[in-house]
């Protein structure tokens, strides 16, 4: 009984998991062609003013929806250093 109670919330977690794995994929995907569209354009890899925009938005989203605001900007961070990072490489090819 209490198996199946972890296994029912196990399934949820999966399911979640899945969609943040595919929204991810989408925001790399878009990204990649503004990377892109940065080289070709000869505009910076980084955008610190737009970063900060983002973040500040995400913290204020993230304390409407019950969520640590200090883990939100830890976790776009470490995304927008990965896309930052491909936008480098786009620059250099
Ligand atoms: C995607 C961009 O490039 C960088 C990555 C960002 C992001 O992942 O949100 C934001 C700003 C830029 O430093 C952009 O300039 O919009």
């Amino acid at each position: 009984m209490t198996e199946d109670v972890l296994a029912r919330y196990r399934q949820s977690i999966d399911n979640i998991d899945a969609a943040l794995i595919y929204m991810l994929a989408e925001r790399f995907k878009i990204t990649q062609a503004v990377g892109r569209y940065k080289a070709e354009n000869g505009l910076p890899p980084a955008d610190p003013g737009r970063e900060e925009r983002q973040i500040e938005r995400l913290r204020n989203l993230a304390g409407d929806a019950d969520l640590d605001p200090e883990f939100s900007e830890k976790f776009l961070r470490f995304v927008i250093d990965e896309v930052i990072r491909h936008h480098q490489k786009a620059r250099e090819e």
